[in-house]
């Protein structure tokens, strides 16, 4: 019988569902990081929120573990490429929350126009302030969304009934759904200039960290008040304070922190900041939601092999699943590898199977594609809505069987349309079982699409490979792979490094000063 850990605060649905499908359920809470190493080895399944860190060490420990389910939406608790490495399966509930998250955003922004948290505790401290606390309506004011995803959207919806003007900053954000959903799509100044409230409703990417920095808050409307209900690291808490200190940002509310659990903080007791312990997602429904779905798809995929919102594997029957399982890792792989490397929005994706690849149904390797293309930019993208977001965000898809005879014995290539022009990247199977990149943006390259890597274009000339290999020894940085391809002789050249741990931002930035560089960017694959 499978054996599953609950090891956050989930709602009681969760173990009655293990249970009644027959799988024995431990919930143990609060552990600490040793005494989760300890334990987990006994598990097939382990349940989590957010409190619980799915770290390289823990899976290292978990050698029964098949599947971790997240009862709720972001995983970045969850070490996906160990994970993945382990061969255990990451699952989470991308809709049952959002909802609630959208509420407890409008409750902060009233809470904030209002000043309710100070008016409450004066009030019952006996002050009777009716003077101090002058509030703004929320009528005619402008909302500025940076993140219209689903939480986004809802938030969107209850500002639009509140009468208020929505604009909104998001790459993957197309006009016309933009229209659909009543709201302006502006670029990030013009949303910094015009909004009077702006609320967050990103996960915590590459490309999302630090989104309000010091340099955006100074361009934000005096007096501008400011929710954060997605993820801590979104902005600057140093600068939010420097900002509410001088009285340029007029209030914020504050759901999640760089650091949780957030016991002491610059910003508590600041005027006009607010401030909740990651309660987005409390609400008596979603937990009934999220544990609902996080046992049913657990205990499904425990019992019967059944994949449902997983973040790392294709959902498939069991029929085509031999086959197409490699082609989809290696359509999920070419399309992370453009999602990390393509910072414009994509208008459309291409996808053309040729040799052994144009036999098979397609579409799970398209819906592969998108998956990997669009989880870089989403916690919630997986081999099941990929398909459905990219009809939504208007993404022009196309598919095309080559029959005609090509260097590779099965081959398939991913060209990205963006506005400054296409991306193609193409792959084959070794073996007829192992993904390989073969040719990326014009040049032909055989590498592994794995782990961590570092990618790096630089000018073909002699010296390079010696001087960054200097520069990654020196910071400690093992080369496990190292992979070469160039246009022509002295002219442009790729390199593709896989590497043993997560290269640090300064060692990055060294990098970009060698001589002769001109892009450099770590990559993650699941
Ligand atoms: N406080 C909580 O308890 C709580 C609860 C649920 C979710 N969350 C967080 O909220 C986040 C959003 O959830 P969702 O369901 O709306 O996710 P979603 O994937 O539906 O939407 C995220 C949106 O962010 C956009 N985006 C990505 N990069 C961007 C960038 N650089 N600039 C602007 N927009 C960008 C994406 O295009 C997407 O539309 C989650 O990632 C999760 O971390 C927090
Ligand atoms: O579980 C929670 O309380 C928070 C969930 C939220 O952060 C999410 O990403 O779904």
């Amino acid at each position: 019988m499978p054996k599953v850990l609950i090891s956050d605060q989930m709602s009681p649905k969760a173990a009655e569902i293990f249970r009644a499908r027959g799988i024995e359920v431990d919930e143990i809470t609060g552990l600490t990081k040793d005494e989760l190493i300890k334990i987990i080895g006994h598990y097939d399944g382990l349940a989590v929120r957010s409190a619980t860190k799915a770290t390289k060490d823990v899976i290292a420990a978990a050698t029964n573990l098949k599947v971790i389910g997240r009862a709720g939406i972001g995983v970045d608790n969850v070490d996906i490429p160990s994970a993945s490495g382990a061969g255990i399966v990451v699952m989470n509930t991308p809709f049952g929350n959002s909802i609630t998250t959208a509420e407890h955003a409008i409750a902060l922004m009233f809470a904030l126009a209002r000043q309710l948290p100070e008016a409450d505790a004066s009030t019952q401290a006996g002050k009777w302030e009716k003077n101090r606390f002058m509030g703004v309506e929320l009528t005619a004011k402008t909302l500025g969304l940076i993140g219209a995803g689903n939480i986004g959207s809802i938030v969107a919806d209850r500002a639009l009934g509140l009468k208020m003007k929505v604009i909104a900053f998001d790459p993957f954000l197309t006009p016309e759904r933009a229209e659909i959903m009543g709201v302006t799509k502006v670029s990030l100044d013009e949303l910094l200039a015009q909004a009077d409230f702006i609320t967050l409703h990103t996960p915590l990417t590459d490309s999302t960290r630090n989104i309000l920095s010091a340099e955006n808050l100074a361009k934000t409307k005096p007096g501008v008040r400011i929710i954060n209900c997605a993820r801590g690291g979104l902005i600057d808490e140093a600068a939010l304070k420097a900002g509410l200190d001088s009285g340029h940002i007029g209030g914020a509310a504050l759901d999640v922190f760089v650091e949780e659990p957030a016991k002491a903080s610059p910003l508590f007791n600041t005027p006009n900041f607010i401030s909740t312990p990651h309660l987005g997602a409390s609400t008596d429904e979603a937990q009934v939601n999220v544990a609902i779905q996080v046992a049913e798809q657990m205990s499904d995929f425990l019992l019967t092999g059944g994949v449902t919102n997983a973040l790392n594997v294709p959902s498939l029957s069991a029929e085509e699943a031999p086959r197409l399982r490699p082609y989809m890792q290696l359509a999920e792989r070419l399309g992370s590898l453009v999602g990390q490397l393509v910072t414009e929005g994509v208008k459309g994706v291409t996808v053309e199977v040729e040799g052994a690849a144009a036999q098979l149904n397609i579409k799970p390797i398209t819906a592969a594609v998108l998956a990997g293309l669009m989880r870089t930019h989403s916690d919630t993208v997986n081999m099941v809505n990929a398909p459905y977001l990219a009809r939504e965000r208007e993404i022009e898809i196309a598919e095309v069987r080559h029959d005609r005879e090509t260097d590779y014995h099965t081959l398939v290539r991913v060209t990205v349309k963006t506005p400054d022009g296409d991306r193609t990247v193409a792959g084959t199977l070794f073996g007829m079982t192992k993904p390989r990149l073969t040719e990326i943006f014009g040049i032909t390259v055989e590498a592994d699409l794995s782990g961590r890597m570092l990618y790096i274009v630089n000018e073909d000339k002699p010296g390079f490979i010696g001087r960054l290999g200097g520069a990654l020894g020196e910071a400690g940085v093992n080369i496990g792979t190292f992979h070469l391809g160039r246009r022509n002789t002295g002219s442009e050249a790729i390199l593709l490094l896989s590497v043993d741990d997560t290269i640090p931002d300064p060692l990055l930035a060294s990098i970009c000063r060698l001589p002769g560089v001109k892009t450099v960017k770590a990559l993650t694959f699941a």
